[in-house]
């Protein structure tokens, strides 16, 4: 784990939280992984759209104002500093308390109080880039599936027990990552990217209807950059069958853009014009190359 080099909650410069916060206590918080690209973060907007979202769904008492505030000030240091790219962490958990103090199950309080708070928490990991970025990777399925739940798909909650499993179970390589399936077989995504194929001019991506982290990367791909790029989107459940006969796979999340993926459990993809294409019009937006 990489120690943040700047770290902020509710403003204040401290790495420590409230013992009672129901972030750590029952994962009762959304968050956001975000790209640090010289002192400025890409995306910054569809970030802050789909915390909107988590935050809604999960009824917490935010302030848009308050985190504008936060995040200027976390800008502010970045730039004084010499910190230029890196990777920025934003946690946006219900404050403490539980069921009027008095415990919801057992005595745990997991019914949140009327009065709990919200508390912003900002933390920015400074490494470098290209330790994290890999040039492609080889994907491996892990026997632990994911459940379904309507209420919270598409939604980067704090709870990631599934994937923290997940993860175990496959003990992945250095160059592989985990692919995840839901318990109805279908291919969904890895532990931290969404997964594209490619087929003919097709472009297809798991539907994230009933599972899945709706990836900030993954929309600005399916809105901006596969119309561009003349392709053909498709959202619909995939099957490891379906999945093989695709020409090429890649993977994407905003901190590492788009991966190219070299196999699925030893099972060859080629890279392919259309993947290139992909690729070339990423670099040009987000003026990587
Ligand atoms: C919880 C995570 O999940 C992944 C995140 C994204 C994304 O934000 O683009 C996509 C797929 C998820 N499996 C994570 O922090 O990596």
């Amino acid at each position: 784990m990489l120690e943040p080099v700047v770290s902020l909650v509710n403003g204040v410069k401290t790495q420590q939280i409230d013992i009672q916060n129901r972030g750590m206590a029952f994962g009762d918080g959304v968050f956001e992984t975000m790209r640090l690209t010289q002192g400025h973060i890409p995306l910054l907007d569809l970030h802050k759209a789909r915390l909107h979202v988590g935050i809604k769904t999960l009824g917490l008492n935010y302030s848009e104002a308050a985190l504008n505030k936060h995040l200027a000030q976390l800008f502010s240091i970045i730039n004084d500093s010499n910190i230029a790219s890196g990777r920025v962490k934003l946690i946006v958990a219900r404050g403490q308390g539980g069921q009027g103090g008095q415990g919801g199950q057992g005595g745990q309080g997991v019914n949140p109080s009327p009065d709990a708070g919200v508390d912003v928490s900002i933390l920015l990991y400074a490494s470098q880039l290209a330790a994290w970025v890999q040039p492609a990777v080889a994907l491996k399925t892990s026997r632990v599936q994911l459940p379904h739940n309507v209420n919270l798909a598409g939604i980067k909650h704090l709870n990631r027990l599934d994937y923290v499993l997940a993860a175990q179970a496959a003990m992945p390589a250095e160059n592989e990552q985990v692919l995840l399936l839901d318990v109805a077989n279908n291919l969904i995504e890895t532990v931290h990217h969404n997964v594209f194929f490619i087929r003919g001019s097709e472009v297809i991506t798991p539907s994230l209807a009933r599972c899945g982290v709706n990836g900030v990367f993954k929309q600005w791909l399916v809105n901006s950059v596969i119309p561009k790029a003349g392709l053909q989107l498709v959202e619909r459940e995939i099957s490891r069958v379906d999945a093989e006969a695709c020409d090429a796979c890649f993977i994407t999340n905003a901190y590492s853009g788009l991966t190219p993926v070299t196999a699925i459990n030893g099972h060859l993809f080629n890279s392919c014009e259309k993947l290139n294409a992909i690729t070339g019009e990423i670099n040009q937006i987000l003026g990587d190359k």
